[in-house]
């Protein structure tokens, strides 16, 4: 087990590159599933939340094979196994099997999905549009079984506006007999980028970016290749980094609409932004001015990016106060924040940060992934050095991070821990 180490202070300056969403990975590579032949995605990032789907598909029949960054999968040996356990529960996106699996085989049997805790995570719309589509749906001993005779296509309406149940239908409905409407639906980038595959594969898909999605079920599908979008949630983590601790900082492979709210409230904080043709210059070079925050379904401001921002206020001047309407629990980054000096108070729901605080470098514990990216920024804004705990949650969303973060400047590196550590860790 490892942790990382980071000598703040060091003013970053340079170009990053940021890589192909993760949160469109890990629903492209379940959605591959659907198709007769070879599906083929380029630019899929080096995290392991897309390796442990991989080996999912292997486990079920499908041949993975990686070149570089393009993954081939051939899934016409993929039969329709039951994934109870293992790594479904490591991953907030192994949910995606049920929608794929339902659709190609109009069954399925899998584990409750793991991921990022930041309170209640329910996936009753996922159930809801599910059984709207002909299938019965139990839950036994933690697995979830889905089973139809056939699925056909229906009417449903999202009591709640969620990524993962849009598009959990959405892979379920493509091979549904008839239409499928699915409204309230959310407008993610993430869901497009899911929307083009299964349109490339032969699918008939209207209104995705849009909250009516219409669908209308085709017998088969077969393969493609398809481009990943790039990572608007990495890509905005080091805007807010270069924000908190840069002097001039380019990030390079950005779809700069997909960051508007993110980009507008940094500009509001008084950060000089260029946009150029797919990158972005961050130059911080004023003393920065507190805003509130409120996390949004999208087009707002992404709740992923709640956390890294929430440091970024502990340098401002003022009290700014962020509120996450999506993830009212998602707050464990803040004792860890405060163990560092920071001054954040928590009330009813909302973090209240009174800046700028010059943060120290303290030992702390990253709970979850957008947590950790927090704590990174946190440690290069602050005096001495931080070791994080906990890092394979952001292994599971930051491709070379530690090496990203040396290429500009800073001094981060990753050490084993020592049994000690470990323990402590396991018992925080
Ligand atoms: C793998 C992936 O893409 N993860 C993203 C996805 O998670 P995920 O798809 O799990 O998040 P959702 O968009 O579904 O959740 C949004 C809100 O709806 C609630 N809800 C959701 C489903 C449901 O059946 N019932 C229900 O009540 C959730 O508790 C949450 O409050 O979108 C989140 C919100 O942008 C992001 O933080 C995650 O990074
Ligand atoms: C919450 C996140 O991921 P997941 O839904 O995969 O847990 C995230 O990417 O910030």
């Amino acid at each position: 087990m490892q942790k990382i180490l980071i000598e703040g202070g060091h003013l970053l300056n340079g170009n990053v590159q940021v890589h192909g969403a993760k949160n469109s990975a890990v629903a492209l590579l379940p959605a591959a599933l659907l198709a007769d032949s070879h599906v083929a995605i380029e630019g899929l990032p080096n995290i392991s939340d897309v390796y442990d789907l991989g080996d999912l598909l292997e486990e079920i029949g499908g041949h993975v094979n990686w070149d570089g960054r393009t993954v081939h999968i051939d899934p016409a040996n993929i039969v329709s196994m039951p994934l109870p356990n293992g790594k479904v529960k490591k991953l907030r996106a192994s949910y995606y099997f049920m929608g794929a699996m339902l659709g190609k085989f109009n069954q399925a049997v899998i584990g409750l999905p793991g991921g990022c805790h930041l309170g209640p995570r329910p996936i009753d719309q996922h159930i809801k549009g599910f059984e709207a589509l002909g299938a019965t749906v139990t839950n036994e001993q933690g697995a979830i079984y889905l089973r139809a005779n056939e699925l056909r296509g229906a009417r449903i309406y999202l009591d709640v506006v969620s990524v993962g149940a849009t598009i959990n239908i959405m892979l379920a409905a493509v091979k549904a007999k008839g239409k499928t409407i699915i409204e309230n639906a959310a407008k993610e980038p993430e869901i497009i980028d899911v929307a083009t595959l299964l349109t490339n594969m032969g699918a008939k898909i209207k209104g995705v970016g849009t909250d009516v999605i219409r669908i209308e079920g085709v017998p088969s599908l077969n393969g493609c290749q398809h481009v990943i979008i790039p990572d608007r949630i990495e890509a905005g983590t080091y805007a807010i980094t270069a924000a908190a601790q840069g002097d001039e900082v380019i990030i390079d492979n950005v779809i700069s609409q997909h960051l508007e709210p993110v980009l507008a409230k940094l500009r509001e904080m008084g950060v000089r932004i260029d946009e150029g043709d797919e990158r972005l210059l961050i130059a911080p070079k004023k003393p920065l001015n507190s805003v509130d925050v409120k996390t949004l379904v999208y087009p707002g401001f992404p709740t992923d990016l709640q956390q890294p921002f929430t440091t970024l206020l502990t340098k401002a001047n003022n009290t700014g106060v962020v509120t996450d309407t999506i993830y009212s629990a998602r707050l464990k980054h803040i004792d860890e924040l405060r163990r560092m000096n920071a001054s954040i108070k928590v009330e009813g729901g909302s973090a209240i940060v009174s800046g700028p605080t010059q943060l120290e470098g303290a030992r702390v514990t990253a709970s979850d992934l957008r947590a950790g990216a927090s704590l990174v920024i946190a440690g290069l804004m602050a005096k001495g050095v931080t070791e994080i705990s906990g890092i394979e949650h952001i292994d599971r969303g930051y491709e070379q991070l530690t090496e990203k973060l040396n290429s500009l400047g800073a001094n981060v590196w990753r050490e084993e821990m020592n049994e000690q550590e470990i323990e402590q860790f396991q018992n925080s």
